[in-house]
């Protein structure tokens, strides 16, 4: 191993299929300078106990306590990080009046840079403190705020994907929050992707400048024709907002007199760097165009919940060959956790699967063979993320990065309920994924680096 590189010896939980995770019981993690795992090493491998007696007690060497666990960081696909300010509140509107009355006001506010500095590094902190490793963000229209999120997340060590929102469409913006020419807003995201590819070269964890027309409705044509241009030149991530609810996904069919999917892809906003948030209402047509230009969806399903007018039928879409993650969506989602999110995929899941109206009879009333498991939820939280990222990051592999969290079972103020000592370990896994709250999240580690 090379000096200055980093071994932890302990149990961990990672996906291997969407399905499938796999147990790595009293491994060996060794991790190079670049934050990168070089090898992986079970007890049985020969020099798996020279490793321990050569390395015990130095000062890069990692033993898991007791009821302490390893699993990859999670990948956070969609964070409004202003809206964080808002987040647990002005829940009551659909989408567009949510907007207007609650999130274009807050969001007009970040052009005061000490208000964005106060906010976006309570969140980055809140989100590394819950086991979010790595966040693909939306600011605001201001360029500068905008950056300087990029920076807060290069400072605190979160591989942040961020991008300034483009809103230049005069009837679906309201004066005091809009790119005020589209000229300016191509040129203002320009500045601001060059900006955070310069910081990215100081940054071991990477931060990423991604594309954002805001959805469909807040763009002129010639702005989302310009986005893409932009995408393509500087081969950057894209984020949007795609066939969300009933309200923007009718918008859209009468302005385009096509889906989302299909409009974006017009627009060379569809591919393997691109996230779309929700799509809840992707039909077999549009499924089938995301799986073919290896476009990603950002599930959201605390957000769905009040907003999207259905859940995503996250099984099928999976089956069908589409990248899925998780989103928190803060703040139209509340918690910053993906712990909560994971859960809710599940619960969501078995509600579309039985159906919700008991007037209705039961062979009729649900969606069959819609449920996932604790498991797939987790490899949405995870592998899910780094795959529709492109990025390796999301799983305990070999050259992976070393994006993880150590889960303490035993803290005080939240002790999981694990009596047996010989309990199996798939049933720790669950109640890892259930009952999990911050407190025991003991640890965070990104690109091979402590930063919780
Ligand atoms: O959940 C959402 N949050 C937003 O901020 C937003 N903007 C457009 N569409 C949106 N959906």
């Amino acid at each position: 191993m090379q000096t200055n590189s980093k071994i932890f010896l302990g149990t961990a939980f990672t996906a291997t299929s969407i399905s499938e995770v796999s147990i790595l019981k009293d491994h060996l993690f060794l991790i190079n300078e670049d934050g990168v795992i070089d090898q992986i090493l079970s007890p049985e491998e020969e020099v798996y106990p020279s490793i321990i007696q050569e390395n015990e007690g130095k000062d890069h060497f990692f033993r898991l306590a007791p009821g302490q666990y390893i699993l990859p960081g999670f990948i956070d696909l969609h964070i409004h990080a202003p809206q964080w300010a808002q987040s647990g509140t002005a829940l009551d509107l659909p989408l567009n009046e949510w907007l207007h009355n609650y999130t274009f006001p807050l969001e007009a506010k970040y052009e005061d840079i000490d208000f964005a500095k106060e906010v976006y590094e309570d969140l980055v902190t809140t989100l590394l403190n819950n086991g979010t490793t790595t966040g693909l963000y939306f600011a605001t229209i201001h360029k500068e705020a905008s950056y300087l999120l990029a920076e807060i997340c290069a400072q605190k060590g979160q591989r942040g994907l961020v991008g300034k929102i483009v809103a230049d469409d005069v009837e679906q913006n309201p004066d005091y929050y809009r790119d005020h020419t589209t000229e300016q807003a191509l040129h203002d995201t320009e500045e601001f992707i060059t900006r955070v590819q310069e910081l990215a070269k100081t940054t071991k964890q990477g931060v990423y400048p991604v594309v954002t027309p805001r959805f469909i409705p807040s763009c002129t044509d010639e702005a989302l024709e310009g986005l893409g241009r932009l995408a393509a030149k500087y081969d950057t991530h894209i984020q949007s907002h795609c066939s969300e609810s009933d309200w923007e996904h009718n918008y859209v069919k009468e302005r385009f007199q096509k889906n989302d999917t299909f409009a974006l892809n017009d627009f060379g906003l569809l591919g393997s760097k691109s996230v779309m948030a929700h799509c809840n209402h992707l039909e077999d047509e549009d499924v089938r165009l995301f799986a073919q230009t290896k476009t990603a969806i950002a599930h959201c399903p605390l957000s769905n919940a009040y907003f999207a007018n259905g859940v995503l039928p996250t099984k099928r879409f999976l089956e069908q060959g589409v990248d899925i993650g998780l989103g928190t969506d803060i703040s139209a989602g509340a918690s910053p956790s993906l712990y909560d999110n994971a859960k809710q995929a599940v619960v969501s899941s078995r509600m579309l699967e039985d159906g919700v109206d008991i007037s209705i009879s039961q062979d009729k009333r649900g969606v069959k063979e819609s449920r996932i498991t604790i498991n797939e939820a987790f490899y949405l939280a995870t592998a899910g993320g780094g795959e529709s990222l492109q990025l390796p990051i999301g799983r305990l592999e070999n050259n992976y990065a070393w994006d993880i969290q150590v889960i303490d079972t035993n803290v005080v103020n939240n002790k999981l309920p694990v009596f047996n000592q010989e309990e199996a370990l798939e049933d720790i896994f669950q109640k890892i994924m259930y009952l999990v709250k911050p407190a025991n999240i003991k640890q965070v580690w990104v690109q091979g680096e402590q930063v919780k």
